[in-house]
């Protein structure tokens, strides 16, 4: 699935892995990339912000779940396809299907004479959802390569992950050492899943998990709605800008990803040399799993009140997401850290922010804040089981147009 490891994610560690990353560090997801998305974003936040508007103005309720989704979807397929998902092509079910495989339980991983057998169907789903993937790719590459030709490419403001990578193929990825690795199609492909992959279902899932957690307490759904009254006014929605300003904000989200973190085993890594770790001998090319779920819910690490949602405890700011804090790693720590958690954090804080900021919520039918459902749905991320339905009133002065 993953063109023969020729990606990032499921890649072992070496010096193709490091180029790789190294390229799309430089040219995918470094900050002025990021910037150059900004627009993108805001135009996407705005057409949501507008849709939910309509929304409360017909007294509706919302499936936040789906319309999240929908939202960071959109914003994934513009940033790195260079279009929205339209029905010609169902990336959201292949790509669901594509990140169920990734992270389901094969029985022939664990009892390997069993793997020819494929008792589960995995292995014949995987060939088949890849074959999908393959198709789609070769699709928007073809399209890609079209307008390229065209020259029209030259004129757009940005280019979206699709461009980039092609003006790099046929070249070195590292022209200077002895083994050479060329940049070609199925390595731009591999890529591009990893992309769409990685981006798809992590923000969608913490903006949910948050929401979630504010409906369940309203002291600390005013408490942010406070600031964003303070920090913003209440005639215009949250730019980017006013994210660095919005300290509570980063509160809740780190709280959040304490006690939802999205990938909850990270992705499983492997032991380069035979390491003792406190009397455990754990030989070398063993498969690791980092449980930061289980790190984040220990009462030895965070205190007595460790169930409790409480964005307060981050508040002498010792504590950041950047996996030096070995108690928070909701982006993994080191090299196989996540390379895109300003991207990540970037479009969790500005849908949250504008979800908060733009309409009150309330929950549908009598539901009461303590009876919301928090049930988890485990895979390679942890989502909300169920999806998380409420009710927008708008509440800013101004008339959206
Ligand atoms: C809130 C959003 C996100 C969260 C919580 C998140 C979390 C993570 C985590 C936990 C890992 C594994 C780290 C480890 O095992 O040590 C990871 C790796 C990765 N993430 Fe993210 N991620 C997010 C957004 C994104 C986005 C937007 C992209 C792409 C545009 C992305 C692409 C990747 C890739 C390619 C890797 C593999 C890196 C490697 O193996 O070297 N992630 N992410």
């Amino acid at each position: 699935m993953s063109y023969g490891t020729k990606g990032m994610a499921f890649t072992e560690y070496g010096p193709y892995w490091r180029h790789i990353r190294k390229l799309c560090t430089l040219q995918l997801l470094c900050p002025s990339k990021i910037e150059a998305f900004a627009p993108l974003r805001r135009e996407e936040v705005g057409l949501f912000v507008r849709s939910l508007k309509k929304a409360a103005a017909a007294g509706e309720v919302v499936d936040l779940s789906e319309k999240v989704g929908g939202l960071v979807e959109d914003i994934t397929y513009r940033m790195v396809l260079g279009r929205k998902n339209d029905d010609m092509f169902n990336l959201k079910g292949t790509v669901e299907e594509t990140l169920f495989l990734a992270g389901a339980f094969n029985i022939g991983d664990y009892v390997p004479f069993l793997s020819p057998l494929d008792l589960q169907g995995l292995a014949k789903r995987m060939k088949r959802i890849s074959k999908t993937i393959d198709q789609l790719f070769e699709k928007i590459i073809g399209e890609h390569e079209q307008v390229s030709k065209s020259g029209q490419v030259q004129g757009r403001s940005h280019k979206d992950f699709v461009d980039v990578l092609l003006s790099l193929i046929h070249q070195p990825l590292n022209p200077n050492n002895e083994q050479v690795y060329i940049m070609e199609r199925t390595n731009v492909k591999a890529i591009l899943l990893d992309m769409i992959s990685g981006a798809f279902d992590t923000s969608a899932t913490a903006i949910v998990w948050t929401l979630t957690e504010l409906l369940r307490h309203p002291r600390v759904m005013k408490h942010l709605q406070e600031e964003l009254q303070s920090v913003i006014g209440m005639d215009r929605m949250v730019e980017e800008s006013d994210l660095p300003k919005l300290g509570y904000l980063s509160m809740v989200v780190k709280e959040s990803l304490r006690l939802h973190p999205v990938a909850p085993l990270l992705i499983p890594h492997e032991s380069m040399e035979d390491i003792t770790v406190e009397g455990f001998d754990v030989p070398k090319k063993s498969r690791i799993f980092i449980n930061t779920w289980a790190i984040g819910r220990d009462p030895k690490v965070w205190s007595e009140n460790v169930e409790e949602f409480f964005p307060e405890r981050f508040i002498d700011g010792n504590i950041d997401l950047r996996g030096h804090d070995f108690q928070l790693l909701p982006f993994g720590s080191g090299r196989r850290g996540c390379p895109a958690m300003q991207l990540g954090l970037t479009t969790v804080r500005l849908a949250l922010a504008n979800l908060v900021h733009c309409f009150n919520w309330d929950l549908p039918s009598g539901l009461k804040p303590k009876d919301l459902d928090m049930t988890e749905k485990f895979g390679l991320s942890l989502s909300k089981a169920i999806h998380l339905f409420a009710m927008p009133t708008y509440r800013l002065c101004n008339q959206l147009s």
